[in-house]
């Protein structure tokens, strides 16, 4: 149970808040998340990490010389989004490129994708690694569907100790890649995390049974058997795991490996030792030489009840990065030696850097607050812009009165958080088009400017595609035609492809996309009819509310849900359900405007 907080929706804000107030020695706050607070030395690639909040101390915990250079932070259970990763890289970017790192999710490689690009497009050298190492998110012929989790900690190292050691880019990158490949880890849960504001767990484990293969954001286990004594339970995780070894780790006789037993939030550091006690000897057993243990709390999921297991092989040069020293908030090792060797320059560049962050905050507060300049639209389009507003506060107050509907049918086999990014989303989205309409902005203007709040505000996987929704819809209406039914379903399908060609996702996977491409075929065929758009757009709504419905038959191939594919049969996918239901509410708002 999250028994303290505020606002929830206002949780993850103020514990950053906290956070940075307690770390000054380590961090300062940047728009978006943390950074050092010594500069990057110059020409130092710098490593920037992040991800959703809820899992301290991933991933700002983790920000300090030795380890990362900065940190996106994301909403709970939410990929930070590429506004905020964007700012991170640009605030800890020393001249050496930047590698972005971030466990393997949806909404973060969306987002992180979608960042790279952006410093690309500023001329910053910048790469990207998700992390993989969830062994019971996918099998080992599907290693890179494998979800992040514990092993997020030895492979960021890994990384930032080689950019530590002034190795460019290009390098820091492989070794990332090598470290990747050879991390493995396994996990088991007694109860799952309930979020700040819930009045129950994301998943329940029944008496005296527990979990195997658990996620970070209460996903429930791949399955589920009687529970372990601590020495059964380090038996099945140090087995599962030496079962999944590298390829180029044949035997684990006289191999050395680093070893992390995580606790995922409530489990007691003493339960921890029980368990590591065997799971040391039974590596020992196997002739595994353990190098540089931990055995704590190092990526969890507020306050679920699990533990898991994870293994970096290594080879002489893994072992000198994971013994590298480090100094973070969450995370210390050995010494530095001179804690500033950049002093002048660092104050300088950080002084520099903070007025960046300053002039960042005042831009998006400027933005935040409606008062950027929009183009110059013609009468028509501003009239449209108007039944573009009304739309989006029809979808904003759906999707306020379906939230916690929306919340439990992601529970079923996600995270259960896709009502609470919806919910911010949307009203972020309405809130920028109100701005802009008053501004007098164009149908197109308004609707680029809610996409950018929509996935700015939200992040995640759907923070991601409903930005892109709106952002294609924008760029099809314009600024200045009045936009007739035919380009409304031009943009529509526009957005339909520009979803596919992001996420990937097909019609069958069970996702948003099993709504949007029926949604938008329908659509252009009643418009080709010559059907107005209210009358064109309430016959697509009818089939897109059919084909939520249809989601329900189907096993999820992407996403959160993927892993528990049987657990979600029977029920709709919450982001095609919710789409669905955003095309009834947008037929209401268009019939109240003409
Ligand atoms: N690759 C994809 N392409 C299109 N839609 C996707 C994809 N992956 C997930 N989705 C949609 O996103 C929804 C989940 O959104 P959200 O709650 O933001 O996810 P998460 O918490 O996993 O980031 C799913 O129900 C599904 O409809
Ligand atoms: O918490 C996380 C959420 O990922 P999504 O795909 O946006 O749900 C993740 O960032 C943890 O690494």
């Amino acid at each position: 149970m999250t028994r303290l907080f505020n606002d929830p929706a206002a949780f993850a804000d103020e514990a950053l808040e906290g956070f940075t107030a307690a770390h000054r020695r380590w961090v300062r706050p940047v728009t978006g998340g943390v950074v050092r607070a010594t500069a990057t030395p110059a020409g130092q690639v710098a490593v920037v990490i992040g991800g959703g909040s809820g899992h301290y101390p991933a991933f700002s915990g983790l920000v300090g010389r030795g380890l990362a250079h900065g940190a996106a932070v994301g909403n709970v259970f939410a990929s930070p989004s590429a506004r905020q990763i964007h700012s991170v890289a640009t605030a800890a970017h020393g001249g050496g490129g930047v590698l972005l790192m971030y466990g393997n999710y949806a909404g973060d490689v969306l987002h992180f994708g979608q960042a790279a690009e952006r410093l690309a497009a500023d001329g910053i050298e910048t790469r990207a690694f998700a992390v993989a190492d969830d062994i019971s998110s996918a099998g080992p012929d599907e290693s890179a569907k494998r979800r992040g989790i514990a092993g997020d900690l030895p492979v960021f190292k890994a990384a930032a100790a080689a950019a530590e050691q002034g190795l460019p880019l290009e390098e820091v990158l492989r070794v990332a890649e090598r470290a990747g490949a050879r991390t493995r880890s396994f996990g088991i849960a007694f109860s799952g995390c309930t979020l700040p504001g819930a009045d129950h767990p994301l998943f329940t484990v029944p008496e005296a049974r527990m979990a195997v293969g658990l996620g970070i954001h209460g996903e429930p286990g791949i399955g589920e058997e009687a529970l372990p004594t601590a020495d059964e339970a380090a038996l099945l995780l140090v087995e599962t795991l030496l079962k999944e070894l590298p390829d180029d780790v044949a035997d684990p006789a006289g191999r050395r490996a680093a070893v992390i037993l995580n606790g995922l939030g409530s489990v007691k550091y003493e339960e921890l030792f029980v368990v590591y006690r065997k799971v040391a000897a039974l590596l020992g057993d196997a002739g595994v030489e353990i190098v540089d243990p931990e055995v704590g709390e190092l990526v969890t999921s507020f306050d679920m009840a699990g533990i898991s297991l994870t293994l970096t092989w290594l080879d002489d040069r893994l072992e000198e990065l994971w013994r590298a020293p480090a100094d973070t908030p969450a995370y210390r090792k050995g010494a530095l030696g001179d804690p500033e060797p950049h002093q002048d320059r660092a104050a300088a560049t950080a002084a520099g850097q903070d007025t960046a962050a300053a002039q960042d905050t005042a831009v998006s507060d400027a933005a935040a607050s409606g008062t950027t300049a929009v183009p110059v639209a013609s009468d028509a389009s501003r009239r449209a812009a108007g039944t573009v507003l009304a739309a989006l506060d029809a979808v904003a107050r759906v999707v306020d009165a379906h939230a916690g509907e929306l919340g439990r049918i992601d529970a079923v086999a996600g995270d259960g958080d896709h009502g609470i990014g919806m919910r911010r989303g949307s009203s972020a989205a309405h809130r920028a088009a109100h701005d802009a309409h008053r501004l007098g902005a164009g149908a197109g203007t308004v609707l680029t400017r809610a996409a950018d709040d929509w996935a700015d505000k939200a992040g995640g996987t759907s923070g991601a595609l409903w930005g892109t929704i709106l952002r294609s819809l924008g760029t099809s209406l314009g600024d200045r035609d009045a936009p007739d039914a035919a380009r409304v379903a031009e943009g529509v399908t526009e957005a339909s492809a520009a979803v596919r060609r992001l996420g990937g996702a097909e019609v069958g996977d069970k996702t948003m996309v099993d709504v949007l491409v029926p949604f938008a075929d329908a659509l252009a065929t009643a418009t080709a009819e010559g059907l107005p758009l209210a009358e064109a757009w309430d016959r697509a709504a009818t089939t897109a509310t059919a084909a939520a419905a249809g989601t329900a038959d189907l096993l999820p191939r992407r996403g959160r849900a993927r892993p528990h594919a049987e657990k979600s049969l029977g029920t709709p996918d919450a982001g095609a359900h919710s789409l669905a239901l955003i095309t009834r509410a947008v037929h209401g708002a268009l019939l109240d405007h003409h």
